[in-house]
């Protein structure tokens, strides 16, 4: 249904995500795929979705149109805990340190996307509260060591073991915090072929 509807254009998934690749898929769109490796810094004055729909439009703007009916798909995703970004760990010890300081309470998941053609520029973005019970270290060290999670922002992945045992509840969309709002995505797509 939505290929017939986005027919007249060639959809292009900016991103090495595997569940970004995974939610286009299931949502039946064809889609090719075209990624940067940029450097995900931003101003340190940016803040919560600044930081998201600054970097998605930046990952849009590091991929080259090579058809007037392109349209690229960027996303960004970062946990958003004690009015700080957490991206992805480095190690393990940040990664503790990040899963630590989610224990107990809620926090935001924030993932912003950034459509792009020829000649116009779109970015949404899209928050989800999820809240985390207070794991042993134990808990925290067996995750990290099984799941090794250095390509999840917050050092987490709602979809893993640990969103089975460690959290208590979650307010909104599910698949932004895997990091793709299928749901807003596809609205904002047909707004965008609209105008
Ligand atoms: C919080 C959370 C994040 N994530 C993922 C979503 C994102 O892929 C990742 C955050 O990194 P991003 O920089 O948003 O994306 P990426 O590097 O994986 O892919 P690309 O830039 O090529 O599009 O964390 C989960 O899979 N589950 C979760 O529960």
């Amino acid at each position: 249904m939505l290929n017939k509807l986005l027919k007249d254009y060639n959809i292009v998934l900016g991103s090495n995500s595997p569940r970004r690749k995974q939610y286009l898929t299931d949502l039946g769109f064809s889609f090719t795929v075209r990624a940067s490796d940029i450097d995900e810094s931003y101003p340190e004055e940016l803040v919560r979705e600044q930081i998201t729909d600054y970097i998605a439009k930046a990952k849009a703007d590091a991929i080259e149109l090579q058809h007037d009916n392109e349209i690229i798909i960027t996303s960004d995703t970062t946990v958003w805990n004690n009015h700080t970004s957490l991206g992805k760990p480095e190690n393990r010890d940040e990664a503790y340190t990040m899963l630590k300081s989610l224990c107990g309470h809620e926090h935001e998941v924030i993932s912003s996307v950034c459509l792009k053609s020829k000649d116009r520029v779109s970015v949404f973005h899209c928050i989800t509260k999820v809240s985390f019970s207070d794991l042993s270290d134990e808990a925290l060290y067996f995750y990290i060591d099984q799941y090794k999670p250095y390509d999840k922002a917050g050092a987490y992945g709602i979809q893993e073991w640990i969103g089975l045992v460690g959290i208590d509840r979650i307010d909104g969309s599910y698949t932004n915090i895997v990091g793709l709002p299928t749901k807003e995505l596809v609205e904002e797509l047909l707004k965008f072929i609209k105008k």
